[in-house]
C-alpha cells in the first residue's frame, strides 16, 4: 500500500521509527513535521471493532516496561462514594480526636488548608457556589464515606463548557452507556442527588436531567481510579486517550499516576505485537470469573468474553473453584475441583471434574457473595483472623480460589511488614509460610498477571527479602553451608533485580528499592 508524506502528500519512502504511523518522503520533512508530531507520536493507533467499540492497537512491535502513552488528565475528582478528600488536592481529610477540620471559607467543603483553597482544581467550583449562595455543611465522621461528594466530578465536568469548551467537548463525546444506566436503581439516586443538587441547590437548570446523567454516566465509564498510598489519595480522573484502551481480564498493560498533576503513564508488562490489542483491566485480577463478569456488566455495562472469562478453569489457575463435597467423601486426598459448565453464562451449573456431581450456578453466587462479606467484616490487622478463615475453608474452597488467594495475599503482606510480625522478628515457621504464600501467589501471578506488573514485583521484593532473612539464619545455626547461603543471596539478588525492573516506574517503590538492591549488593560481598 503507498503511503504519503504528512507534509507535502508525495509518495512516501520512510516512517516515523517510533510510532510507526506517520509518513514522509524524506528526513527533511520528517524533521520539519516532529513539532507538530511530537504530541502525538505513540506506538499505538485507534481502531473500531463491533465487539469493543473504540479500542487501541500496538503500531509496531512493543517490548516490555516500554512507555506507551503520557496523557495528563481532562478532569480529576472525587469518586462517587467517597471518604472525605481535600477538593484542592485530593488528599485524604483525616480526623483527629479534638480537632476542627479546615473548612472553604467561601464555599464551605473541607480542605487540607487555607493553600488548598486556591486550587485550580477547587476554585471554578468554589466561584459558583458563592455566587450561587451555597455554603456546604459537611460533619466528618471518621472514616464514614461521604454520599456528598458525588456531585463534584459531575459539576467540575459542566464547568467546563464555559471555561474550556474543548474540553467539554472531549468529555461529551466519550462513550456513556446512559441509556442502558438511565432505569437502574443507581442512576434514581443520582437523579435525586446529583441532578437535584446541581439544579437545585446550585440553580444550574442551563443543564437538563439527561445532560447531567450522560456526564454522571461517562465518568463511571471511563474514569480510572487514581491510588497512591503516598499523600494517601483514591480520586478519579478522566483521561480520553487512555479512555480508549479496552479491557481484558489478562492485562498487556499497568499504569501509574505521576506527580502533581496526576499523569498518566501506560507501560507494557509485557511485549506486544504490530496488530495487537492494547488493553488494561477495568476490574481486579484475583478476582474469580463470576464476580469480574459481574463487575463489569454492573460498572461498564459488557458482557467479558476474552479468553480467561471463557475459559472455566480460568488459563489453568482455578481461580474460582470449589472443591467437590461429593468426591471427598469416597477419598478424603481428593482435590475434585467443581467448575463452571458455561462460564460466559452466570446462571450456568458447576460441575465437578471427576464424579460429575452439580450445583446451581446461583447457588455458587450466593456462596461467593456469602464468602466476600465475611472476608470484609474480617480484623485485618491481625494475622490468626486470617489464617483461621483460611483454615475454615481448607476443604470447601479450592487453594487457589480467588478468595483463598486475596486472604493469602493480605497475609503475605503482613508477615514481615506490620508491627510484631517484622521479618527479622518472625519464628521461623511464620518466615516458611511467608515464603510459601509468596511463592504460591506468583505462580498464580505469573499466569493471570505476567510480565512487569506490580503484583509481581511486590511479591518478587517480598520473597526474596523473605529468603535473604532464612538464608543468614540458617547459615548462623549451620543448616546451611556458606557457599549454600551465598548461592541463596545471589538467587535473591536476582529476584531483586527483577522487582526493581518491574517497580521502576511506581513512584512510592522505586527510591526503597534502589537502596535495597545497594543494601544487598554489600551483603553479597560478604567473606
Ligand atoms: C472506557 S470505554 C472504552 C472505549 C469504548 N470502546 C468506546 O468506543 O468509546 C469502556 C467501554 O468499552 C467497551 N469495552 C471495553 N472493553 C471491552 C471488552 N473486552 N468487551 C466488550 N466491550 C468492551 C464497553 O462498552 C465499555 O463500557
Amino acid at each position: 500500500m503507498t503511503e504519503w508524506c504528512a507534509v507535502c502528500h508525495a509518495g512516501a519512502t520512510q516512517c516515523c521509527s517510533s510510532c510507526h504511523s506517520v509518513f514522509y518522503c524524506s528526513r527533511e520533512h520528517q524533521k520539519q513535521h516532529w513539532k507538530f508530531h511530537k504530541v502525538q507520536c505513540v506506538p499505538c493507533k485507534l481502531n473500531f471493532s463491533a465487539e469493543l467499540g473504540y479500542h487501541t492497537v500496538a503500531t509496531r512491535d512493543i517490548q516490555q516496561g516500554e512507555i506507551i502513552l503520557k496523557e495528563d488528565p481532562v478532569i480529576l475528582g472525587p469518586k462517587i462514594v467517597s471518604l472525605p478528600v481535600c477538593l484542592g488536592c485530593g488528599r485524604r481529610i483525616k480526623t483527629a480526636e479534638g480537632t476542627e477540620i479546615y473548612k472553604c471559607s467561601s464555599c464551605g467543603w473541607p480542605l487540607c488548608g487555607p493553600h488548598c483553597k486556591t486550587s485550580p482544581l477547587h476554585v471554578p467550583e468554589c466561584n459558583l457556589m458563592k455566587e450561587r449562595g451555597f455554603h456546604a455543611n459537611i460533619n466528618i465522621h471518621g472514616s464514614k464515606k461521604e454520599a456528598a461528594y458525588c456531585s463534584i466530578t459531575p459539576l467540575r465536568c459542566l464547568l467546563l463548557k464555559t471555561e474550556d469548551p474543548n474540553k467539554y467537548e472531549t468529555i461529551m463525546k466519550l462513550q456513556s452507556h446512559l441509556e442502558k444506566r438511565k432505569d437502574t436503581a443507581l442512576y434514581n439516586v443520582f437523579k435525586n442527588n446529583i441532578v437535584g443538587f446541581l439544579r437545585n441547590a446550585l440553580g444550574m437548570t442551563e443543564f437538563s436531567e439527561e445532560t447531567i446523567l450522560k456526564v454522571t454516566a461517562i465518568l463511571d465509564t471511563n474514569s480510572f481510579e487514581i491510588r497512591r498510598s503516598e499523600g494517601d489519595i483514591k480520586i478519579r480522573g478522566l483521561y480520553p486517550k487512555a479512555a480508549m484502551l479496552s479491557h481484558d481480564c489478562k492485562p498487556n498493560t499497568k499504569h501509574t499516576f505521576r506527580g502533581s498533576q496526576f499523569t498518566l503513564e501506560l507501560v507494557s508488562t509485557v511485549p506486544i505485537k504490530k496488530g495487537e490489542i492494547i488493553c488494561v483491566t477495568y476490574t481486579q485480577t484475583l478476582w474469580g470469573t463470576l464476580a469480574r463478569r459481574e463487575h463489569l456488566k454492573q460498572s461498564k455495562c459488557f458482557d467479558c468474553t476474552c479468553e480467561r472469562c471463557s475459559d472455566a478453569a480460568e488459563l489453568g489457575t482455578y481461580l474460582g473453584a470449589i472443591n467437590c463435597s461429593q468426591c471427598k467423601k469416597s477419598d478424603a486426598k481428593a482435590q475434585s475441583k467443581m467448575i463452571s459448565t458455561n462460564p460466559l453464562e452466570a446462571t450456568a451449573p458447576w460441575k465437578c471434574e471427576v464424579c460429575s456431581h452439580t450445583i446451581p450456578g446461583r447457588q455458587m453466587a450466593w456462596g461467593n457473595d456469602a464468602i466476600r462479606q465475611e472476608i470484609a467484616s474480617l480484623d485485618k490487622t491481625k494475622p490468626q483472623v486470617l489464617e483461621e478463615f483460611l483454615n475454615k475453608y481448607k476443604d470447601a474452597l479450592h487453594p487457589t480460589n480467588g478468595h483463598v488467594l486475596e486472604v493469602k495475599y493480605a497475609l503475605s503482606q503482613m508477615y514481615g511488614n506490620m508491627q510484631k510480625f517484622l521479618l527479622s522478628e518472625l519464628s521461623d515457621k511464620l518466615l516458611e509460610r511467608k515464603i510459601s504464600l509468596c511463592t504460591e501467589l506468583l505462580a498464580v501471578a505469573d499466569i493471570l498477571d505476567p510480565g512487569a506488573t506490580r503484583l509481581r514485583g511486590l511479591l518478587l521484593y517480598d520473597l526474596q527479602a523473605a529468603m535473604v532473612v532464612r538464608a543468614k539464619r540458617d547459615l548462623a545455626s549451620d543448616k546451611i553451608t556458606k557457599t549454600v547461603a551465598q548461592d541463596i543471596m545471589a538467587e535473591s539478588m536476582t529476584l531483586l533485580q527483577q522487582a526493581a525492573a518491574i517497580l521502576k516506574t511506581e513512584e512510592d517503590m522505586a527510591q526503597l528499592l534502589a537502596d535495597k538492591l545497594a543494601n544487598l549488593s554489600k551483603e553479597l560481598e560478604f567473606e
